[in-house]
Formats: C-alpha cells, structure tokens, sequence
C-alpha cells in the first residue's frame, strides 16, 4: 500500500476504483465494502484507492463537540487498511476550504484531476462538497461527462456498516471485548506510550506499564481488568511514500487494567499493563495493547493487601484464558 498525506502527492492512475469514508475501526462491515472494492479493482485491472480524512470531519466543522470517540486513531487505521489489501491511501488533510468546495468542483478537481477516477464505490447516502450539498445524484449525472462509473454498494451494506460501528463502541464501553472483537473482526487496541506512574506497582509485585493513549478522542473501553497482548512498537509517522508496518519487538501477554484506582487514590483514570515473564525499563516507548477478554470490573479493596491478593486471582484467571483452560477460581 502507498500512503499520501496530501492529494496533491498523487499522481492520477489511469484506472483509479476509488471510495470515500472515515472507516472508523476498519471493522467487519467496512471489510465488506473493501472486498468489493477490491473485486471491482481486479474486473477492470485497475487500483484500489481509499481517500480519507485526518482530522475527523467533525472535529473541524463541530470543534464545540467532543463527542467523538474514535475506534482506531490514525496508525492503527493505517494498518488496518494495508492488511485489507488497499493499493493506494490518500489521507487528506480535512481543512474548511476542502469542504467548502462545491460538489462539481470536487468531482471535476479532486476526483478526476487528482485522482483519475474510473470507477467510484459509494454508499447510497454518501454526501460530500460544501454544507454535504453533493450526492449519489451528483456522482451520477457527472459519470458520463468525466468518463466514470459509479457502483453503489447496497443499501442493507451500509446499514450493516452502522450497525457495526453501533455495535463495537456499545460492545466496548460495557466492556464486552468479546463481542466488540467479534464485529471488528480482530482484536480492539490501544496505542499510547509509557509514562511514569508513582511507582506502587513494582512495590506490590506487579510492576504496570502506565499508558498515555496516543489519539485523545479513542474510545476507552470499560473500567476493569482484562486479558491483553502487547508489543512494543516503533514510533510511526505516517507520511507519504511505502507503508511500511510498524516494527514490533517484544509481543508479551499480560493483564490490563483500565479504572480509577478508587483502593490507592480513585481520582484520575489510568491505563496499565502488567506483562507476564517481564523484566525491562520501557519507558518512552510506545506500547500497542491488544484486549482479547474481559475478567471483571474495577473494585476498591478495604486494604493494598486485599487488592494484592484479587490481583494474584486475576493473573490466575488471565492465563487460564491464555491456556484455554476455565479458571478454578
Ligand atoms: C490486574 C490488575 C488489577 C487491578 N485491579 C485494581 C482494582 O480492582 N482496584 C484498584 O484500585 N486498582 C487496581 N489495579 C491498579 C493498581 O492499583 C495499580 O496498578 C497500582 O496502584 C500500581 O500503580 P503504578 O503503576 O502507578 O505504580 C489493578 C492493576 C492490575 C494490573
Ligand atoms: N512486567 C512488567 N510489566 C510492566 N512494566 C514493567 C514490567 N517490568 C518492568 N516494567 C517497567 O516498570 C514500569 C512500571 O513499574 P511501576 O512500579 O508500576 O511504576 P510506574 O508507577 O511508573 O508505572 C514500567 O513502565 C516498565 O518500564
């Protein structure tokens, strides 16, 4: 997969099968719609382009709502997106003079003289161009006179495609991580790097590996103890040219815990990991969490002891979940 951070990177394709969208969490009805493009790519012998936006639309035209709670952050997508096989990824900058271009312009400028698109695979309720103005109908009465076509991905596909954003951010705030991975069609993740914590953990016996998520509008998934895998990462920035995946060293299971710590202080909440079989200063780095079971939820203990003790359970009851084996506890 090539990466563009700017549409002016791009040289126009001769046979470019195009699609548009945020594909927040690049989950299992998103695929979907990929697979498709990607056979309509191979029909015509052409390349499959995603174009996208970085920051999220709404950030840039709702700055006031802080509502949004991203499923991946932009690293993540862009994985994500070379492991579904995409040619080429445009991540265009969302400013207010792109969306202030009307929809003819948009076609005329960006689709065809940027990107050389043949083909366009669009939801029926796709909108785009200043105040979302532009439409289905627009691509289609543009189609003959550019010289493309337009293929709309069905209206249940769509539907299916909220559902399933509906469902994995559902899924994850009531901590189901089963289910969440189940619509996401791999293990929901948290990317951030380590910072220092007031270094109880090491004192208890289950030193943690504090996480500063990277993206501040990630959905957090909910407060409790969970089965998790983590690697240590390579920072990425993500710029124009081969994507390259991020080097991962070190991928290690632990527990994670997400919560406010109500037995030390309760005040703030954190992220850590506690990493099986593991003996090194990692901090700066960047960790990659990957949550694959829910154990229970975030408790205050009458004493550090009580909570000591719940933890030896908990890392029983985590790798019981690791050999497949029910826990006796
Ligand atoms: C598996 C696991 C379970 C935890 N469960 C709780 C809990 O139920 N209640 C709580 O107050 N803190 C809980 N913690 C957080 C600990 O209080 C925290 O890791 C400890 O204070 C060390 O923090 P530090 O890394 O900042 O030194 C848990 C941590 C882990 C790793
Ligand atoms: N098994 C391990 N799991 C997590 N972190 C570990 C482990 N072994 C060593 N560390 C290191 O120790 C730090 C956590 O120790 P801790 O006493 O909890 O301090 P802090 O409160 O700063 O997180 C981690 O950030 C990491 O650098």
């Amino acid at each position: 997969m090539k990466i563009y951070r700017n549409l002016e990177d791009f040289v126009p394709l001769d046979r470019a099968v195009v699609t548009i969208g945020t594909f927040d969490g690049v989950h299992v009805g998103h695929q979907k719609i990929l697979s498709t493009l990607k056979e309509s790519a191979k029909a015509i012998n052409g390349e499959t382009v995603l174009l996208t936006f970085f920051p999220h639309p709404r950030m840039i035209l709702h700055p006031e709502d802080d509502s949004l709670r991203l499923i991946s952050d932009i690293e993540e997508k862009v994985q994500l997106l070379a492991d579904a096989g995409i040619d080429h990824l445009i991540i265009t900058p969302f400013t207010r003079d792109f969306s202030n271009q009307s929809p003819e312009e948009y076609i005329r400028d960006v689709l065809i003289g940027k990107i050389g698109t043949k083909k366009i695979v669009i939801g029926y309720d796709h909108r785009f161009g200043k105040d979302r103005q532009g439409s289905l109908k627009d691509l289609l009465d543009h189609a003959e006179i550019y010289g493309y076509t337009v293929e709309q991905i069905p209206e249940q596909d769509i539907n299916d495609v909220a559902v399933s954003s509906t469902k994995v951010r559902e899924a994850l705030i009531k901590g189901d991580i089963d289910a969440a991975n189940k619509y996401l069609g791999y293990p929901f993740q948290l990317t951030g790097k380590v910072i220092r914590g007031n270094q109880l953990g090491r004192n208890i016996g289950y030193p943690t590996a504090n996480l500063q998520v990277q993206e501040p509008h990630k959905l957090i998934p909910a407060y409790g103890i969970y089965a998790v895998e983590a690697a240590i990462i390579e920072p990425m920035e993500i710029r124009t040219g081969p994507y390259q995946p991020a080097l991962a060293e070190h991928i290690v299971k632990g527990m994670g815990y997400i919560g406010t710590r109500p037995t030390v202080d309760g005040v703030s909440r954190s992220i850590e990991v506690h990493l099986f079989d593991f003996n090194e200063d990692i901090y700066g780095k960047i960790l990659r969490v990957k949550f694959l079971h829910f154990i229970r939820h975030d408790q205050w203990f009458e004493s550090m002891q009580e909570l000591i003790d719940q933890m030896e359970v908990d890392e029983k009851k985590v790798k019981a979940f690791f050999s497949g084996k029910p826990s006796m506890h």
